[in-house]
Order: structure tokens, then sequence, then C-alpha cells
């Protein structure tokens, strides 16, 4: 693929809240959730000259980076890097040259705190369902992380109830989690992420293994959060009122635009229009 001029736009500012209220995290989740960064405005997201060598293989090659928008997507033809661009954004992958910041927290060096604002939804959810039953799933999010003290039971148990009602999974709760539905378990494993109040969440092509009606209610979640969004999809035309959508392609990001022009650029690139 050619190098695409680079014009994006300044996008929506993130931080204004797109409706989807969030179940109340307890006090302590919520604190650490914010405090590494103020909680005006968004949470800025940067790559510096980021390079990523895995293997013998360089997959990303100098990826310069500022997001600070509500909702980014990221495309690109199979193995051109997106999802090891998404696993940067919360310190699953570190850099092998370069260095990537969240709230200017350094992956690298404060991978911990990066994953409190940072929450991961990857594209099979049986990789992320750890509990046998819903609930016990959910509240697994809330077990008390080293120097925090554990919630109190029944607090805990509210803020995991609230979660799965705002869900639609509360009927649900006390089921095996591996004999929910394909959709169901995304929305378990989405639900068990945003329990803990990131303020920002990845999602690594989370509607790949889902029919259309599943997958367009995944979207439209993701949509109504409150959260900034970063979403690696091949489903491009549920981008449509993203606010920047990036192309990659050989481990470079070649075009940076609102989704208009930067979707129409990619099909042209892939020989689809
Ligand atoms: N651990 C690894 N060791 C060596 N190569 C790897 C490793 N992980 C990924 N790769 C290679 O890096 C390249 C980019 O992988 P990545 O998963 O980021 O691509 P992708 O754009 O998300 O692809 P897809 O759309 O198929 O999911 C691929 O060629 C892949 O084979």
């Amino acid at each position: 693929m050619a190098l695409f001029r680079r014009s994006r736009p300044a996008g929506r500012p993130a931080g204004a809240a797109t409706g989807g209220a969030s179940p109340s995290a307890p006090s302590h989740v919520a604190a650490a959730a914010t405090a590494d960064t103020t909680d005006a405005g968004p949470v800025v997201v940067r790559l510096d000259d980021v390079h990523v060598t895995l293997g013998e293989r360089e997959v990303l090659r100098g990826v310069d980076l500022e997001l600070t928008e509500q909702r980014v997507g990221v495309v690109g033809a199979n193995g051109s890097g997106k999802s090891t661009l998404a696993r940067l954004l919360n310190g699953l992958v570190l850099p092998t040259r370069g260095r990537v910041t969240v709230g200017g927290l350094d992956t690298a060096r404060e991978g911990a705190a990066v994953r409190r604002l940072v929450g991961f939804v990857f594209t099979d959810p049986d990789a992320q369902i750890v509990m046998p039953t819903v609930a016990e799933d959910v509240a697994y999010s809330l077990r008390p992380r080293r120097g925090e003290p554990a919630l109190d039971p029944e607090e805990r148990d509210a803020v995991v109830h609230a979660a799965l009602v705002e869900r639609g999974l509360a009927d649900h709760a006390d089921h095996p989690a591996h004999l929910l539905s394909g959709g169901q378990k995304q929305l378990l494993a989405i639900t068990s992420v945003l329990v803990t109040r990131p303020r920002v969440l990845v999602a690594d092509e989370p509607t790949t293994l889902l029919d259309l009606r599943n997958a367009r209610a995944v979207h439209a979640l993701l949509r109504g959060l409150e959260q900034q969004v970063v979403v690696v999809t091949h489903d491009l035309d549920l981008l449509d009122g993203y606010d920047r959508v990036l192309v990659v392609d050989g481990g470079r990001v070649v075009a940076d635009d609102e989704p208009g022009p930067a979707v129409a650029w990619y099909r042209r690139a892939m020989g689809a229009s």
C-alpha cells in the first residue's frame, strides 16, 4: 500500500459522556482507575516512534500517534499489525524501541497503573472469562489489588448485580459462564472489564466471532460507553460516526482520518471498491 497523506482532523474531543451510565464502582476501584490522570478531559494515549519486534519479525515499524478521541477505529489487512498496536495500549505488548504512555504513565514501567486506566477486550471471550459462573466472573474483576483493601462482600455483590442488570445479564447471574451464547459471553467479558471503570477500553475484533445481530449489539454497546474506546475491526460499516479511523499496513499507520475518507481509502487499497 502507498502511504496516504495524513489529513486527520482534530476530531471530537473525548471526555463528554455519550450515554450508557456505568454501574457505580466501589470507591477504591474508581479511585484506582483515575489516580494517575486528572478527571477533566481525555486520557492522552501517546506512541512515540514505536517499533515492535516479535520473534524475527518487525511487526510495528515507527508508529507515532496521539489518541484523545472518544471513538477510534483501527482497520487493516490480516497480519498488518493491528492487534499488536492494540495490545501496546495497555502494556500487553511492550515496545522494542520507542515509548507508549497513557495518561503520562509509561506502559513499560508502570504497567499495573496503565491497566487500571485501560481495559482490554479480546476477540474470543473464552480467553478472558475465568470463573465458573457469570456473577463470579464479574466479581473476580473486583478482587483486591496489591496494597488495596478487600471490598465488603455486600458492596461487591451490589456492584456486580448493577453491572449485570445494565448489560441484561442479571437473569444469568448464577449460570455457568461457559453455557452462555457467544454474544452473551462477549457481553460478560465486556462487563467484567467495565466493572473496574477503566477510562479507556481497547477491543480487539470483539465482534469477529459473533453473528450479525450480536455484532451490532456489541458495537452499539461500545458506541454508548462513557469511556474512550479504541476498537480493532474488519467490520468497516460499524465505524460510521467514529471520530477517527487508523489504517494499518505493514506495521505502519498508513492512513489516519475521519471514517469516511479513511475507510474509502482502505477499500480502494484493498481493491474492494
Ligand atoms: N509472538 C509472535 N511471534 C512472531 N510473530 C508474531 C507474533 N505475534 C504476531 N506475530 C506476527 O505479527 C504480524 C502482525 O500480527 P497482528 O496480530 O498484530 O496482526 P493483525 O493486523 O491484528 O492481524 P489479523 O487481522 O489477522 O488479526 C503477523 O504477521 C503475525 O504473524
